[in-house]
């Protein structure tokens, strides 16, 4: 039987002292894809936030990659960040190093010390989303969709159990977003759990996945027909 790697029971999610959403109850198991959905503001992003431990979990219980989000503490948060890969809409990549570096950059940042476990280590994420020979270049000459790749490459570093992907096509053109997409899919063929937010129903409706909407301060399932 698939695990449960987010749990959330009852849940209500604020910006300061906003409600944004509430009588959240969720569960997503091991092996999942899941996508979260919703208009601009609908709380997708605070949503993410919550599950990374970015906005705190003041109402409902919560439980994610076996972190109990109500109880976290703010020395806790970089072990849970370590659970997880997370993707952001702008990659977040450093300007000033090339993509080895960014790369080493964190896992220097999560305790790596031995060069030629790194070294594997970057060379295995890199192949994975097709970015073998990039490793030399900088960010800036890279397109948006192969930085994009680099950043899931990023976020496979530590081989996570959950990975939140927070618009990750939001960026990119339709066309770079399928590519991109693609990448996520067989990352999740492997057996990994990805969350992901998104605005693009053409990359829904091309790879249908168990779909999560936010609406007028809740959340709820969709089927397909009714997005
Ligand atoms: N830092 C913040 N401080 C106060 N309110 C915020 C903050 N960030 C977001 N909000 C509010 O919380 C609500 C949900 O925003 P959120 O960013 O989660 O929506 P979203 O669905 O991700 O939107 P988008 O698709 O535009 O990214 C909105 O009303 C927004 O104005």
């Amino acid at each position: 039987m698939a695990e449960p790697i987010l749990k959330l029971t009852d849940v209500s999610i604020f910006q300061k002292d906003n409600l944004v959403l509430s009588n959240v109850d969720l569960q997503v198991k091991k092996g999942e894809f899941v996508y979260i959905i919703g208009k601009t503001g609908s709380g997708k992003s605070s949503f993410m936030k919550t599950l990374y431990g970015d906005l705190p979990l003041s109402k409902g219980e919560g439980t994610v990659v076996d972190f109990n989000l109500k109880t976290l503490k703010e020395n806790d948060i970089p072990y849970l960040r370590r659970k997880l890969g997370i993707v952001f809409q702008d990659f977040k990549l450093l300007s000033d190093r090339n993509i080895n570096n960014n790369l080493k950059f964190v896992l220097k940042a999560t305790g790596w010390t031995d060069t030629s476990k790194m070294d594997d280590k970057i060379a295995e994420v890199l192949d994975k989303v097709g970015m073998k020979t990039k490793g030399f270049k900088y960010p800036h000459e890279l397109s948006g969709g192969e930085q994009q790749r680099i950043a899931i490459a990023r976020a496979l570093l530590n081989d996570p159990e959950l990975i939140l992907a927070d618009e990750p096509t939001g960026n990119l053109d339709p066309q770079t977003s399928v590519e991109v997409m693609k990448v996520l899919q067989e990352i999740n063929n492997n057996g990994r759990t990805i969350i992901m937010a998104t605005h693009d129903y053409a990359l829904i409706l091309k790879y249908p996945h168990k779909t999560i909407k936010c609406d007028g301060g809740k959340v709820f399932e969709v089927i397909q027909k009714a997005i």
